[in-house]
């Protein structure tokens, strides 16, 4: 009897040992990983690339890794920035004659029509269309007509010079004898500062950061102001623009007070005895007086430090007559000295060079002839005449 208890518990404890060993094999092989794809792999145990880096290939590195590799948080080394060099002013109109191909219809369409043999009431009619549709304005149209009629009639003879008498007429009416040089310079060592104001979305922080290009370019040193507070993007792009061209741009907080930017820029360019300090703001609804305030509240600001001395208007020529009323109502907040007409290589109105000056008795200093960071050109009345004339 014990024999057979002996020979029972011998069995039981045999069929443990077994059931143990069993389940451990089992339990071994449900827990060992997958191996994984090679892709797979790379991408759960990889370092995602440090900035300014370029992910490289996944494979193991057949050659014993650099220090950067082997520390996959190491610093990417600091790369210089490159400052480049922005092209000289001067040719810019020249440059960009055929980017007013759009307005360049209104020179084709009037000389077509100067030109007939006879030129009747439906000619002059057609003419006078042409013009106005071209937003010159009513009066500057009237005026013009009025003129080409008398010099047509007088100089007509057998063969009308019709290409010379238009010339002629619209350099007239453009105004050659405007005064249209930026002042840029303060007086008595102090910096130039250029204010830049207009309605959201005209180009003004693009304005801003063509405007330093074309200071370096002179050989001028300046400093930049965000004073575009309200949007966070307008001042990451004028970082942007500066960085560019080696131009410092003091910022303040997001939705901070902008005459305080303003302010602090321009004490800065005092300090730092640069020769120009040129200011962002805000896009500003005209109908909003609140904001409108707050603009003159900058230049009083400014002018603690130093005079402002040009406040640039940044329009967009392809507004037409709704840029004018915006015109007007930044010109009772604060003394527009210049206009900036943006976009003007997609607009086929050109004729708003005429209006806008003639609305404010203020000269179009310069003009924003594409989105390349030199396309922004001074404005010269004879150039811009034989862009249209073609
Ligand atoms: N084609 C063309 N585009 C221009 C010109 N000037 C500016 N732009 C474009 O107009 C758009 C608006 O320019 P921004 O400088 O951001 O306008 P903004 O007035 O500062 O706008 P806010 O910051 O919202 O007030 C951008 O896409 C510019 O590239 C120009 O002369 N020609």
């Amino acid at each position: 009897m014990q024999d057979w208890f002996y020979l029972v518990i011998g069995i039981l404890a045999v069929a443990a040992v077994a059931a143990v060993v069993v389940v451990g094999l089992v339990s071994t092989r449900v827990r060992r990983p997958r191996r994984l794809p090679a892709e797979a792999r790379a991408d759960v145990i990889a370092p995602a690339p440090a900035p300014g880096e370029v992910a490289g290939p996944t494979e193991a590195p057949t050659e014993a890794p650099t220090e950067v590799e082997k520390s996959p948080l190491a610093p990417a080394e600091p790369v210089a920035p490159t400052i480049e060099r922005p092209e000289k002013p001067a040719s810019r109109m020249v440059r960009l004659r055929q980017r007013l191909a759009g307005s360049g219809a209104l020179g084709r369409g009037l000389l077509g029509l100067l030109s007939r043999d006879k030129l009747d009431e439906d000619t002059w009619e057609a003419i006078e269309d042409l013009l106005l549709g071209a937003d010159i304005g009513v009066a500057p149209t009237q005026e013009l007509v009025e003129k080409l009629r008398t010099r047509m009639r007088v100089e007509g003879g057998d063969t009308p010079d019709a290409r010379t008498v238009l010339r002629e007429e619209l350099i007239d009416l453009v105004d050659p004898a405007m005064d249209r040089g930026l002042r840029v310079s303060g007086a008595d060592g102090q910096p130039g500062v250029v204010l830049v104001v207009g309605v959201n979305g005209t180009g003004k922080t693009t304005t801003v950061g063509k405007i330093a290009r074309i200071l370096v370019a002179d050989d001028r040193t300046a400093l930049l102001a965000a004073a575009d507070t309200f949007r966070a993007a307008a001042t990451e792009q004028l970082a942007t623009w500066g960085e560019r061209v080696g131009v410092e741009v003091v910022r303040g907080p997001e939705g901070g007070d902008p005459a305080s930017v303003a302010f602090e820029a321009v004490k800065l360019g005092v300090e730092r005895g640069v020769d120009t300090v040129v200011v962002d703001t805000a896009g500003r609804l005209q109908n909003k007086q609140g904001l409108m305030d707050e603009l003159g509240k900058v230049k009083r600001v400014i002018e603690k430090q130093s005079p402002v001395t040009e406040v640039l208007l940044v329009l967009d020529a392809t507004t037409g007559q709704n840029g004018l009323v915006q015109a007007k109502v930044f010109s009772d907040v604060v003394d527009v000295t210049g206009i900036v007409l943006t976009k003007l290589d997609g607009s086929a109105k050109g004729g708003i060079v005429v209006a806008v000056q003639r609305q404010l008795g203020v000269p179009v200093k310069l003009v924003g002839l594409g989105e390349g960071p030199d396309d922004l050109a001074p404005f010269d009345a004879a150039a811009f005449v034989d862009a249209l004339l073609g």
